[in-house]
């Protein structure tokens, strides 16, 4: 199978090269084009036999994948330089939230998927959020989540949903690392080996999530399963409770209202 990636940025070059690293393609059935040449030559170079393409309309020609790898407000331009390469039997992955995918059949005359990847997918983990256009059989919807399983867990979703559900697989890293940073912090600033902090902290972060996802208990039980009566937990868990009561409702709410100001931005810079 043959893929065009517009776009060589953080998500662009993270999908080639988890895709890449997982078998899923070779180099060679990989075209990649985007602003800055030299972010795409460095995934050639690293990747010999991938493609550089020189413009954007040749990493989508005669592709069957053409994955958009762009900031939202970028998709007019990078959308009106490749529509006369395309094709119907094309699909068009697009990874950002605030462009629908009923904004972009109306532009494009192939089939059109959207898929919200998670920097966690590096490591082939976490979860990528499946939302599928009108034109794409039940085949191609089967054919992309095959896919896309060499590097994550797809999870359909309905497009409605996808802030809440992005905030959780795709922005919950960096509020995870966030916390992890503070904890980290704190546990440094007892005089202890900041690596070693480091390395306790994530192996319990990775044994948390892996617990929690085996169904072996909920959070809540986790919760009360280290509180020893009396101990140290349940009074440090008073504290956390205290001074984060609300903290991810005003974080949600902020990513919501970023998105309603996005999705007006692209709603302008779509129209005709
Ligand atoms: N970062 C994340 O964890 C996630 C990001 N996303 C989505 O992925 C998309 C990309 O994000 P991210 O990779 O982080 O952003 P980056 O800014 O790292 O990458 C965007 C890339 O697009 C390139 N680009 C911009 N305009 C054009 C153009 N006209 N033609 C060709 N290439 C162009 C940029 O070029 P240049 O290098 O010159 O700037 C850059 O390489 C966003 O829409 C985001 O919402 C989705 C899930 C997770
Ligand atoms: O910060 C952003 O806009 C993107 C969307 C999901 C993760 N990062």
């Amino acid at each position: 199978m043959k893929a065009g990636f517009i776009g060589a940025g953080s998500m662009g070059s993270l999908l080639t090269g988890s895709f890449l690293r997982a078998g899923a393609f070779s180099p060679s059935d990989l075209t990649v084009a985007t602003r800055t040449r030299s972010k795409a030559e460095a995934l050639a170079e690293r990747y010999p036999g991938l493609v550089v393409a020189p413009a954007n309309i040749l990493a989508a020609q005669d592709q069957e994948l053409i994955f958009l790898c762009v900031k939202p407000l970028d998709y007019r331009s990078v959308l009106d330089d490749i529509r006369p390469a395309l094709r119907p039997e094309q699909t068009i992955i697009s990874i950002t939230s605030p462009v629908t995918i009923a904004q972009l059949e109306a532009i494009v005359p192939c089939k059109v998927a959207k898929v919200i990847p998670s920097i966690v997918n590096e490591a082939c983990l976490g979860a990528s959020l499946f939302m599928f256009g009108s034109r794409l059989a039940a085949a191609d919807r089967e054919a992309l989540m095959r896919l896309f399983s060499a590097i994550s867990r797809p999870v359909e979703i309905p497009e409605q949903e996808v802030r809440a559900a992005s905030d959780l697989s795709s922005c919950g890293p960096a509020f995870m690392a966030c916390l992890l940073e503070q904890f980290i912090d704190a546990a440094a600033s007892t005089g202890m080996d900041r690596q070693l902090a480091t390395t306790l902290a994530c192996e319990m972060l990775f044994g948390t999530a892996h617990i929690l996802q085996s169904g072996f208990c909920s959070p809540e039980q986790l919760q009360k399963r280290v509180s020893v009566p009396g101990g140290i937990t349940a009074a440090a868990l008073e504290e956390l409770r205290r001074a984060t009561d609300g903290a991810f409702l005003r974080v949600l709410q902020t990513t919501h209202e970023k998105f309603a100001e996005d999705l007006r931005k692209v709603e302008r810079s779509l129209r005709p």
